[in-house]
C-alpha cells in the first residue's frame, strides 16, 4: 500500500513574511529538515544543506527525507545543496543544526560564504567535548574579528520542538535568544507562524546550557523508567535534574530564571517524558541492560546527551559545581557503572535540605 505524505500540514504562506530573500538551513537531519520544511511552507525561500552526497541526492529525487523525517514532502519553496558555498551565499539568516561534533568543522568551512550583516542561528542542542564551549562559544571563537567586520549576529533557536510533531504543524512554542533583543524580535518573524509561536530573550547562555543539559537527565529518565521505576522517580529527577542545570548555568553566567521557561523546564519535561526522545530512548536501552556501544551502533540518529554528558563531567569538575545525577550518569555511560548501584550510591547520599 502506497504511504501518503503530508505536505508540513498547517504552515500555509503568512502574508506577514519579513524582507528576508533566502534562508540556508544547514544540518540535513530530523532538525534541520523540520525547519526547513516550516520556513519554506509559510513562503520563505530556504535551502537545506547535508554534507553526505548520497543522501542528498535522495533527498533531490524523494523530495521528502526519508531516513531522518519521512512521511512529510517538502515544501516547492525548498530547494536542496550539497555545496556549502552555494547554499549559504546571499543567506540573509543561515540556521546551523549541524550536531554539536561537526558543528565547528562545518561553520569554519561556512565563515566566507557570510553574507554581510546576516544573523547566524544555532538550533543544536550540546556542548563541544574539546572545547567544551556552548554552540554560539564555538561560533564566536570562529569569526574573531569576523563577527563585528561583517555585522553578523548570532543567535539560538531552542524549547520543547520534537522535528515530527513540528513537522505535523502540532502547536510548538520556542525561544530564540540574541544578545540584542531586536535582533531577536526579527528572527521572531521570520520563524514564527500560527503553529511555531516564537518567544524572544536575550540569555543566550541560558538557552544553551538548558538545550544542552537536558539532554542528560533525559537519559537519566530512562533509565529510571528501564529500571522499571515509577512516576515518583521520574518527577523527582526532572526536579533534581533541574535544580543541577541551574546550578551549572549561573555557574556559567546565565539567567536563573531561564531554566523555568521554555527551554528549562519546558524542553526538560518534553525530553524526560516523550517517546519521540533520542536521549530518553538511549537510557531506557540501558535500564533495561543493553550496552552503551549496542545501543549506539543500532542508532541512526544523534543523541547529544552522550556525548554532552563528558562534556559537562569535564565542566562540572573545573567549575565544582554540584551535580549528583549528571556525575552517576556519567559513571554508566563512561566507567561501566551497573545502573542499579548508581540509583542506590544517589540515594544514599548525605541527606540534605532542599
Ligand atoms: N530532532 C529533534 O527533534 C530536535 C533536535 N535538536 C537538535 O538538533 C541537532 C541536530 O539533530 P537532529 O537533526 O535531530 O539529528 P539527526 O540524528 O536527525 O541527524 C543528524 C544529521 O547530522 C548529519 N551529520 C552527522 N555528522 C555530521 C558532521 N560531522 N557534519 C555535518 N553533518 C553531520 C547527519 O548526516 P549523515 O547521517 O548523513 O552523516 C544527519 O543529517 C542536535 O543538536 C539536536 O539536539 C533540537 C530540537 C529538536
Ligand atoms: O530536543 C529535543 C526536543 O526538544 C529532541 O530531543 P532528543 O534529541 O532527545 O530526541
Amino acid at each position: 500500500m502506497m504511504k501518503v505524505k503530508v505536505n508540513f500540514k498547517n504552515y500555509s504562506v503568512q502574508m506577514n513574511n519579513p524582507i528576508v530573500n533566502k534562508i540556508a538551513v544547514i544540518g540535513a537531519g530530523s532538525w534541520g529538515t523540520a525547519i526547513a520544511g516550516v520556513l519554506s511552507a509559510k513562503g520563505l525561500k530556504t535551502v537545506l544543506w547535508g554534507h553526505n552526497d548520497k543522501h542528498i541526492e535522495d533527498l533531490k529525487k524523494d523530495r521528502e527525507n526519508k531516513k531522518y523525517l519521512p512521511g512529510f514532502e517538502f515544501p516547492q519553496l525548498l530547494s536542496i545543496e550539497t555545496d556549502l558555498k552555494e547554499a549559504a551565499t546571499g543567506a540573509d539568516v543561515v540556521c546551523m543544526v549541524v550536531p554539536s561534533h561537526g558543528y565547528r568543522k562545518v561553520f569554519e568551512t561556512l565563515i566566507p560564504y557570510l553574507k554581510t550583516g546576516a544573523s547566524v542561528v544555532s538550533a543544536v542542542k550540546g556542548i563541544e567535548n574539546s572545547s567544551l564551549m556552548t554552540m554560539t562559544q564555538v561560533m564566536r571563537q570562529c569569526l574573531g574579528s569576523a563577527l563585528t567586520a561583517k555585522n553578523l549576529t548570532l543567535s539560538v533557536l531552542s524549547g520543547p520542538s520534537f522535528a515530527k510533531e513540528v513537522a505535523l504543524g502540532l502547536p510548538t512554542l520556542v525561544t530564540i535568544g540574541c544578545d540584542n533583543l531586536e535582533d531577536a524580535q526579527f528572527l521572531q518573524n521570520v520563524f514564527g507562524s500560527e503553529r511555531f509561536r516564537v518567544y524572544a530573550a536575550q540569555d543566550m547562555m541560558g538557552l544553551e546550557v538548558s538545550a544542552a543539559l537536558k539532554n542528560i537527565i533525559a537519559i537519566a529518565a530512562g533509565i529510571s523508567d528501564g529500571l522499571g521505576f515509577g512516576l515518583n522517580s521520574r518527577a523527582a529527577l526532572i526536579t533534581r535534574g533541574l535544580a543541577e542545570i541551574t546550578r551549572m548555568g549561573v555557574a556559567m553566567g546565565a539567567d536563573p530564571v531561564t531554566f523555568s521557561g521554555l527551554s528549562g523546564i519546558g524542553d526538560l519535561v518534553l525530553t524526560c517524558t516523550g517517546d519521540l526522545s533520542r536521549n530518553r530512548s538511549v537510557g531506557l536501552k540501558l535500564g533495561v541492560g543493553m550496552k552503551l556501544s549496542q545501543i549506539l551502533d543500532e542508532m541512526e540518529m544523534v543523541a547529544e546527551g552522550v556525548k554532552t554528558t563528558q562534556s559537562v563531567h569535564d565542566l562540572m569538575l573545573q567549575m565544582e559545581v554540584e551535580m549528583p545525577i549528571l556525575d552517576q550518569v556519567y559513571q554508566i555511560l563512561y566507567k561501566g557503572k551497573e545502573c542499579s548501584k548508581a540509583v542506590t550510591d544517589l540515594l544514599t547520599r548525605e541527606l540534605r535540605v532542599e
